[in-house]
């Protein structure tokens, strides 16, 4: 065996993607990792991709919002340095199920774990076309092609969910976790308002997060564990090599 596959690398940290059913998960980290807003269809269990940052390797874990999934949530936040609660900012609904079906997710997740809050399909609300355009300029002219809004003015809905609902929200959240808001991250810089589908402020959000796990990460190796799996270690269990694959 080749000496670079004897090793296989695994995940120093996980952060997971949580919210409810097409608030746009999958689509923010298509948009982050293939560049692009494509067609999704409807998580079924979870997926993750995994990210090279420097010398570190992150997971970022992509979950189900149907509610027939809902019991697997917990076990993809075990040992979660990182949550990121999603909600749609035309829906208010997908706001009040964060805290209704989602945060006691959380409680499998690391006691120091990061919480971000965000509102996705910024694209569809009037209050971030006028922040984009702010003179009135026509849009294709306005913005390089890639932050440009497809959406026409004719399909811009009401926002129902404000960031100041958000940062709110946020609160709730490090309360519901015991924490001290003074000794944790403020919500102004944990709070995104993003689009998968223009790619605004979609890098920002996960790169802030991807900064933010390092301390996580240098916390478990100090405390001594590996961050490799030897392939060609004994097993300890009693499981026959032939056995299984799984
Ligand atoms: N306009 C707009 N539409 C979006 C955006 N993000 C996602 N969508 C659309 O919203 C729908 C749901 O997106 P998904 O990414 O599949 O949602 P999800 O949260 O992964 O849903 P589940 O996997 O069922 O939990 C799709 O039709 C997307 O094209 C966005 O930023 N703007
Ligand atoms: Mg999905």
């Amino acid at each position: 065996m080749a000496e670079s596959t004897k090793k296989l690398k695994k995940p120093d940290v996980k952060i997971v993607l949580l919210g409810d059913m097409h608030v746009g998960k999958t689509s923010l980290l298509h948009r982050y990792t293939e560049r692009k807003f494509k067609d999704t269809v409807s998580t079924v269990g979870g997926a993750f991709f995994l990210k090279q940052w420097g010398p570190y390797n992150i997971s970022i874990w992509d979950t189900a919002g149907r509610e027939q999934f809902h019991g697997l949530g917990s076990m993809y936040c075990r040992g979660a340095a990182a949550v990121i609660l999603t909600y749609d900012t035309t829906s208010w609904q997908s706001y009040v199920e964060l805290e209704d079906r989602f945060l006691s997710l959380t409680d499998t997740a690391n006691a120091d774990c990061i919480f971000a809050i965000v509102g996705n399909k910024a694209d569809l609300t009037d209050s971030h076309a006028q922040a984009s355009n702010p003179e009135g300029e026509r849009q294709e002219e306005a913005e390089p092609a890639h932050l440009s809004l497809s959406s026409s003015s004719s399909s811009l809905q009401r926002k129902q969910v404000n960031r100041e609902d958000a940062i709110a929200l946020y609160g709730r959240v490090l309360h519901y976790k015991g924490l001290d808001e003074k000794a944790c991250l403020p919500a102004e810089s944990m709070c995104f308002e993003t689009s998968a589908k223009t790619g605004y402020n979609v890098d920002v959000l996960f790169e802030t997060m991807f900064d933010l796990v390092v301390p996580s990460i240098l916390k478990k190796r100090n405390e001594g564990e590996s961050s490799t799996v030897d392939l060609e270690a004994p097993s300890k269990g009693k499981r026959s090599k032939a056995g299984c694959c799984a």
